[in-house]
């Protein structure tokens, strides 16, 4: 009998402490704040870098040197084109030439390098010879939608193995083919590993001859904690390895993706032009040391999970002070979808600055963010993300030896 699948998914100061009157005293006692909350959360002093960088950015009057603009019945002036060098969304690829199978992509080394910033991707044509999946999971499904939603890659032109025949039928009904793990590998060239952390090993080991008779093959691991080591580790010299940590925005093109390749590789700038073009085709893709990937993981791998619980908390505020439900939860999704786009698009502007800009002096705003404050929440959060990324290591770690009885 099948064991039961898990639930899906997956897996201060206080009120009226202002130091001064103006915003930008204001802005200082966020930063401490910050701090306060960094060492409530348990990880330690607030790092002396980035308590100075905070500081110095929230003390420096702003470039602007004039007064904030006087609030009135006038149009907001936090519309964005206001903002100071909002930057344009990125240019979306229509598509990816994949490379043939038993070659190194010669087609995408025409495409850009990817850098520690989102890169642009040009738009090519589809020549797609076959897109893998090992694991037709959540994950696997919300990357797949994602690439088939921006036409990256065509239905026909992807396998997935999966062992769970109603996972199974989910992927059929995306058109793509189902097949067994060494079929993937035989018909795909870039081959995500989108299976649980613990079946990672054991399963590229049992796909070792495969490998051996398709080398070259790319193997994109978006398992949480899995090392580019242990990768290289279960699989023959000839494959090449990537880790990457998505999330499953995705789904709705607008994922946060961090991947690192192997150091020295030669494959690496044509590897990671691939990975950059697939993963800013549903949104944004950042190369980083595989050092910083497990708090990639804690961040914005895990952090969905946190952005969906504060949305749910703000629409019970809602309901609890009398709006319907619906209405609540509508508002609370795009309240926070709006403020996140103005961060994304005003990247020069500090979030505190965003924020005292909605702060009215003795208003309604400030006397929320107090009770924010008084609650824990910038700890919790730090805390989660501090907890995510312990976990994610731990994860990493080798298992013990088994015990002798
Ligand atoms: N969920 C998320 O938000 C994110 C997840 N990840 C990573 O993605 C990976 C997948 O996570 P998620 O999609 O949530 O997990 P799921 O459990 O939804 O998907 C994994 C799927 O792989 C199947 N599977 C198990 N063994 C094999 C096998 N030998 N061959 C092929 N398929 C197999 C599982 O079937 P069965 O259930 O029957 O075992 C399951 O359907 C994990 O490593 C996770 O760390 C990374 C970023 C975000
Ligand atoms: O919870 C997990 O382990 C996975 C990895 C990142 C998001 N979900």
């Amino acid at each position: 009998m099948r064991r039961p699948r898990r639930d899906r998914r997956c897996a201060a100061s206080p009120p009226g402490h202002r130091r001064g009157r103006s915003r930008v005293a204001g802005q200082c006692e966020g930063a401490m704040w910050a701090a306060t909350a960094y060492r409530r959360a348990g990880v330690g002093r607030f790092p002396r870098a980035a308590s100075a960088a905070t500081l110095s950015q929230v003390l420096q009057p702003r470039r602007d040197p004039a007064p904030p603009p006087a609030r009135t019945s006038t149009p907001s002036p936090l519309v964005a084109p206001a903002l100071p060098t909002a930057v344009a969304p990125y240019p979306r690829p229509s598509s990816v030439v994949f490379p043939p199978r038993g070659s190194l992509a010669p087609s995408v080394s025409a495409l850009p390098t990817p850098t520690a910033t989102p890169t642009p991707t040009p738009a090519v044509a589809v020549t797609m010879s076959g897109l893998g999946f090992l694991g037709g999971g959540m994950m696997a499904e919300a990357i797949l939608r994602g690439l088939l939603a921006k036409s990256i890659v065509k239905p026909a032109d992807v396998y997935v193995s999966e062992p769970y025949p109603p996972r199974q039928e989910v992927m059929r009904g995306l058109g793509v083919h189902v097949v067994d793990g060494a079929d993937v590998i035989r018909s795909a060239s870039t081959v995500f590993v989108a299976v649980k952390p613990d079946v990672v090993p054991s399963l590229l080991a049992s796909l070792s001859p495969a490998l051996v008779d398709s080398p070259s093959t790319l193997l994109v691991s978006i398992a949480a904690g899995v090392t580019l080591a242990t990768l290289r580790g279960a699989v023959p010299p000839s494959a090449r390895v990537a880790r990457v940590m998505p999330n499953t925005p995705c789904l709705v093109g607008a994922t946060a993706a961090a991947f690192s390749l192997e150091a020295g590789s030669p494959s690496a700038d044509d590897d990671a032009t691939l990975v950059t073009t697939l993963f800013s085709a549903v949104g944004l893709a950042v190369q980083v040391p595989e050092t910083q990937l497990d708090a990639v993981t804690g961040l914005s791998g895990s952090g969905p999970a946190y952005v969906y619980t504060f949305i749910e908390a703000l629409a019970d505020g809602g309901v609890l002070n009398g709006l319907p439900r619906a209405t609540a939860r509508r508002l609370a999704a795009q309240l926070v979808y709006g403020s996140a786009k103005m961060v994304v698009e005003a990247e020069d502007v500090h979030p505190a600055e965003l924020r005292n800009r909605v702060e009215s002096p003795g208003g309604t705003t400030i006397a929320g963010s107090a009770a924010l404050e008084a609650g824990g929440l910038r700890s919790a959060v730090i805390g989660a993300v501090s907890a995510a990324t312990r976990r994610a290591k731990e994860m990493a770690a080798p298992p013990p030896p088994p015990r002798k009885e």
